[in-house]
């Protein structure tokens, strides 16, 4: 890990004046960027695809970064150019403009998987350019203060970073100084198993033509956080998610060992092996959530009561079995991955995931009470079928790297929860901001011990 000292006033407005900033892809991200970089003061410049240059000026009319039209404009006069662009095409996009580039300048990507980024600016980028990237670990909608921001000094000197580090400081994030392996080893233990549980839920849910929010069989505090973020999700692109588990492979792997933990489990349960399911969760909690006490969890059902898209009023406990909150343990453990020690590069998604299943384990009894309605309780029997098919098809979307499956998969459900994404969103951002405030205390509690 490197880190520079903070940079001054002075040297702030010396680097406003003298560097421009450049954005290649104005989409969700990119326009994140641009519009925060501009209001602080710096000198940005953007262009999204070249055949919607004329509604791309008039769509960002009003704000104070300046559309070009094509990479190539962008790359000639800019000092530090991001490729925001989809991660399926970062290497034919980074082939078009890279030549491009300012000589001497820095280049660098938002794309969620690093690997194929760097390779891809290695090979084409002359050697004068140095490379560093960004990644920031949360969606457009989220506030960026306090979220981790990851930056990998690829080939970069120290004057470089230091200019990258001053000019990402205007989002107040929290950064994260990895290299690239670091970190696509990190994001799919993280980031990749979380989309994969939730992308189930919701093909579970739309198999079974269920909207969760209106049947009394998913009230209570976790099936809150369940719906809020499998809707969260699915109100995002389909190219983000496939990206960043499909060119990553170390996510192939974590996405596999999901649905093989999805499938034993579900077996157990059908065969009534309440013995050996007990035991193997229980061997499992220890290694993920022995150092955690009761007192302290991340979220508890008072308030992920508050988090809920159901009318109904949260009425007595309904018999769930948790199968996607089992199998995330049991593949953590299987994995040898101790979540908690990727939480400073965690996303919020990650975050509520591991607090809901950290809830389920930890808080007393509920871990017991949930495996007797596993074993014994037929009422869910086939929604767990439906989850258990849908984990173990996403796995096979991604490993066999099939883009255009996993697009058709996706919006297919997509569609079908749409009316509720505005609603989700603003409860999901609540939820959100909650989470990260018990993370902060958690740590600073850590520190001060
Ligand atoms: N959304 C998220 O939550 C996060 C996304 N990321 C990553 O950031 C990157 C951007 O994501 P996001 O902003 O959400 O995606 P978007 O689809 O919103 O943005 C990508 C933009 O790039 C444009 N584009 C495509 N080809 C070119 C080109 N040749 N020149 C200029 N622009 C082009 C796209 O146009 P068109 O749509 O017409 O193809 C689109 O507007 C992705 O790699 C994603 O994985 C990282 C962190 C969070
Ligand atoms: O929090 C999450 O997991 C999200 O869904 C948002 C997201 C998507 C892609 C990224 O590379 C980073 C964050």
């Amino acid at each position: 890990m490197t880190a520079v000292s903070k940079y001054t006033a002075a040297e702030t407005e010396a680097l406003q004046k003298s560097k421009t900033i450049g954005i290649i892809g104005l989409g969700d991200m990119g326009y994140l960027y641009a519009k925060r970089f501009s209001e602080a003061g710096w000198n940005v410049v953007g262009c999204d695809r070249e055949d919607l240059y004329e509604e791309t000026v008039q769509k960002f009319a009003d704000d104070k970064f300046k559309i070009l039209r094509n990479g190539h404009f962008v790359s000639r006069i800019s000092d530090y150019i991001i490729y925001s662009v989809e991660a399926e095409n970062i290497r034919k996009i980074i082939s078009i403009y890279g030549p491009s580039t300012k000589f001497g300048a820095i280049v660098g990507g938002q794309t969620s998987c690093k690997e194929p980024e760097i390779a891809a600016f290695e090979d084409i980028l002359p050697k004068d350019v140095k490379i560093i990237s960004v990644h920031s670990l949360h969606g457009p909608k989220v506030s960026t203060t306090g979220q981790p921001l990851v930056l990998i000094n690829h080939r970069g000197d120290d004057e470089s970073f230091r200019f990258v580090e001053c000019l990402v400081s205007c989002l107040n994030s929290k950064i994260v100084y990895l290299s690239a392996k670091e970190h696509d080893k990190i994001t799919a233990d993280t980031q990749a198993v979380t989309h994969a549980a939730f992308l189930s839920m919701g093909v579970a849910w739309m198999n079974i033509n269920q909207y969760p929010w209106v049947t009394p069989r998913w009230i209570g505090g976790l099936e809150n956080a369940k719906m809020n973020i499998s809707l969260r999700i699915f109100s995002n692109k389909w190219h983000v998610y496939a990206g960043l588990a499909i060119t990553n492979p170390s996510a192939h792997e974590q996405v596999l060992q999901y649905s093989s933990s999805t499938t034993s489990l579900f077996t157990l349960m059908i065969q009534k092996k309440k013995d050996e399911l007990r035991e193997r969760m229980l061997k499992a909690k220890e290694f993920v959530f022995g150092h955690i006490n009761d007192h302290d969890l991340l979220l508890d059902d008072y308030i992920l009561q508050k988090f809920s898209l159901s009318k109904n009023p949260p009425g007595g406990k309904q018999p769930n079995s948790h199968l996607s909150l089992l199998a995330i343990v049991d593949s953590w453990f299987t994995l040898g991955i101790v979540p908690y020690d990727h939480i400073i590069c965690s996303t919020p998604l990650f975050r509520i995931f591991l607090g809901v299943t950290e809830y389920l384990f930890c808080a007393p009894g509920l871990l017991e009470e949930c495996i007797e309605d596993a074993v014994h309780d037929e009422s869910f029997r086939q929604d767990d079928l439906e989850f258990t098919i849908a984990a173990r098809n996403w796995a096979s979307i991604i490993s066999f790297g099939n883009f255009e499956l996993y697009k058709r998969e996706f919006e297919k459900t997509q569609k079908f929860f749409s009316s509720k994404f505005s609603e989700a969103n603003v409860i999901g951002n609540e939820m959100i901001k909650t989470i990260l405030e018990r993370v902060h205390e958690r740590e600073a509690a850590n520190e001060s011990k």
